[in-house]
């Protein structure tokens, strides 16, 4: 595991309550009165680490005080929290035993920044992508229902107010009602995504008031009923019933959750510890599904953060005292992938007026948000939905509009059937276009983009391709507009590209054409993607060792240029495919099927991502464990020659 400097952080730092803290059954032995302290510790100790050792930060800031409550008033880990995205959870990684660990947060070997089932017990289902808390616990609470667990065993999904707008969260709120469960939902409503938070649903919470007369009564009335033994499966639901209409009453408007028979309980101001551990404790132990609406600010308690959420939601390295955050050059150094996209995508909607943007809830990380500047009736930030937003490309492109739907190659996996079913089967013209394709980094196994080469080439009718570099990126964010080809998909990485000057003119790429880097008669190396900058210096390497190779860049992985693979199969010489995808089903595959489909005996290897879930890490970190480093193709093409020869 990497040693991290560590030295303005927490250790030398002190928290005089946290540090008595080593499991939540510490915590439970304070006076409630105490637990304002905790919180201040707990703020105190993530502003010091995360301004080292970089992470999300206002999430888990603005979440301090539901999660202290939540480990105080329910027996974790035998009760259950369940996170939605997790990228709020760093406070209950510090009062579950991890706070020693904390310093390694991110790093390859260390801790991973979201829950992860495999660090503790206290993590009770893998988070990342957001939305599926709601079902994953109430599958819980279910199973723990039909076992007749006892101690009754409670089960809480803590859900933020942009994943509870996700498609799949309001599944399970459609069931939760369905079944006998103990289910409790905290929404963690900030008014916030990462950028500023969307929708209907997110208006609806923001002008959601109930009555503290209505609050006061409902509960005093619930205590009453529940001290003459009134309360029981058979009176549940009439109280219910009953609740909501002087509810309706009261505040003359029904309430979304209520209407689903969920009971719902606020909205309370989310930073009152106290406060949130009282009405936990009220309804903890009623049945049924209910929903503790909570009103928190993200950043809490660092004013640069609460004053600028949406840049403080992952802010790099900064400093504690002053909050200014670590800045990067831009005159004369490559741009970032998403860049050239957002910049590219906005030169061809000036020109083209049919071209239309849309974006899950991620407009800066995509850099939708070039182009929503400047024609914002043209792009679409349809929230954490991408299901939604690729049917939605779907129908625009059905009645003639050009739709560039950019999302992030790992959330795309929640739209596969989308991109089947609405889009691939009628050929409709709609770009997708993948961010974080490859492996992503320090966000770990849910966010490695790896598997869109593999999931999307078994589509019928699909154009998958890969830009080696930003001009190639820009000629395929053309060439998907010029002609209409049905769908097609744009894959490229997180980060920097390697060339400062990509604002040259676009022009077409004929589709399923790759190109000849170089020839060679050894060995030939068949790329796609930015993997080609690994090969080339794996082959400069190679070549200093006398062995000559030819390398190919396939740009599309469908429709696979077939009179390359021809003329590499004519060669007799053996291949090496290197892509930054799972193998199973990429580039690789593709290639070794093809020769086989048309009876060429050739020696292929193939270089990948193995069958295996990638942790996270440091990109180089991460591609010399898969084997996917310039050494290592170096030495595949070693070992190639030689079992050649
Ligand atoms: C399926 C999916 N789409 C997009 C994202 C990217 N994403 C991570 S956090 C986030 C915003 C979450 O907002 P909210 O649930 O309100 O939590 P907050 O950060 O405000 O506490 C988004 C869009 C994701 N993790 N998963
Ligand atoms: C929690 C989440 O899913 C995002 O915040 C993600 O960490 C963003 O990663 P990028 O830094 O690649 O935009
Ligand atoms: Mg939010």
């Amino acid at each position: 595991m990497e040693k991290t400097d560590n030295s303005i952080d927490s250790v030398s730092a002190h928290y005089p309550l946290l540090e008595t803290i080593d499991s939540p059954a510490d915590l439970r032995k304070l006076p409630a009165e105490k637990l304002t302290q905790v919180c201040a510790e707990i703020r105190q100790f993530l502003i010091n680490s995360l301004s080292n050792n970089p992470g999300h930060f206002a999430s888990s800031m603005g979440a301090v005080e539901l999660t202290v409550a939540l480990h105080y008033v329910f027996n974790t880990p035998y009760d259950r929290i369940v996170w939605d995205v997790g990228h709020q959870a760093y406070g209950h990684k510090l009062l579950t035993g991890r706070r020693d660990k904390f310093r390694t947060n991110r790093k390859f070997g260390g801790l991973s920044g979201f829950p992860n089932p495999e660090e503790s017990e206290y993590d009770t289902f893998t988070a990342g992508h957001a939305s599926n808390s709601i079902s994953a616990a109430l599958g819980m609470a279910v199973a723990s229902a039909l076992q007749h667990e006892s101690p009754k065993r409670n089960v809480v999904a803590v859900i933020g107010d942009a994943s509870i707008s996700g498609g799949l969260a309001f599944e399970g709120l459609n069931n939760a009602t369905m079944t006998r469960n103990n289910l409790l939902i905290i929404l963690n409503d900030n008014d916030m995504s990462i950028d500023r938070n969307v929708g209907a649903l997110n208006s609806y919470l923001a002008h959601l008031t109930t009555s503290k007369a209505y609050n006061t009564f409902r509960y005093r009335l619930y205590r009453l009923l529940k001290k003459m033994h009134l309360v029981n499966d058979g009176t549940k639901d009439f109280i219910l019933r009953f609740n909501n209409s002087i509810k309706s009453l009261v505040t003359r408007q029904q309430n979304i959750f209520e209407g689903l028979n969920i009971r719902y309980f606020g909205p309370f101001d989310g930073h009152d510890v106290e406060r949130i551990v009282r009405v936990l404790g009220d309804i903890k132990d009623m049945e049924g599904p209910r929903l503790l609406h909570l009103r928190t600010t993200k950043g809490k308690g660092y004013t640069p953060a609460e004053n600028d959420p949406a840049s403080w939601h992952a802010p790099g390295k900064f400093d504690p005292q002053t909050g200014n955050r670590q800045s990067e050059p831009h005159e004369g150094v490559p741009p970032k992938y998403q860049d050239v996209f957002g910049e590219t995508l906005l030169e061809l909607a000036r020109s083209n007026p049919k071209i239309v943007g849309i974006t899950a809830a991620m407009p800066s990380g995509t850099s939708m948000s070039i182009m929503q500047h400047e024609i914002p009736g043209r792009v679409f930030d349809v929230g954490i939905s991408e299901g939604h937003a690729v049917t939605f490309a779907g129908g625009l492109a059905k009645d003639g509009m050009r739709p560039y739907c950019a999302i992030y190659s790992s959330f795309l996996q929640r739209a596969y059937d989308h991109i089947i079913h609405d889009v691939a089967i009628q050929r409709l013209p709609v770009t997708l276009c993948l961010d974080r394709a490859g492996i992503v980094g320090e966000d770990g196994v849910t966010h490695h983009g790896v598997f869109d080469l593999s999931y999307l080439r078994s589509i019928p009718g699909m154009i998958v391709a890969a830009p080696r570099d930003e001009i190639t990126l820009r000629n395929l964010l053309y060439t998907s507009q010029v002609a209409d080809n049905g769908p097609m998909a744009i894959r490229y990485p997180r980060g920097k590209g390697k060339n400062p000057d990509w604002k040259v003119p676009m022009k077409a790429i004929a589709i399923g054409k790759g190109e000849r880097l170089q020839d060679g008669s050894d060995v030939a190396v068949l790329s796609i993607g930015p993997m080609a900058n690994l090969v080339k210096s794996a082959i400069t390497k190679a070549e200093a060792d006398g062995i000559s190779v030819a390398h190919y860049d396939m740009i599309f992985l469908k429709p696979l240029d077939e009179e390359l693979l021809a003329e590499v199969a004519a060669k007799g010489c053996p291949v090496i495919t290197v892509e930054d995808g799972i193998k199973e089903g990429g580039l690789g595959s593709a290639v070794t099927e093809w020769f086989n489909d048309h009876g060429h005996k050739v020696q292929v290897t193939r270089i990948g991502v193995p069958d295996s879930f990638v942790p996270h890490g440091k990109v180089p970190e991460l591609m010399k464990m898969c084997g996917m480093d310039a050494d290592a193709i170096h030495e595949a093409i070693v070992n190639a020659h030689k079992s050649d020869k």
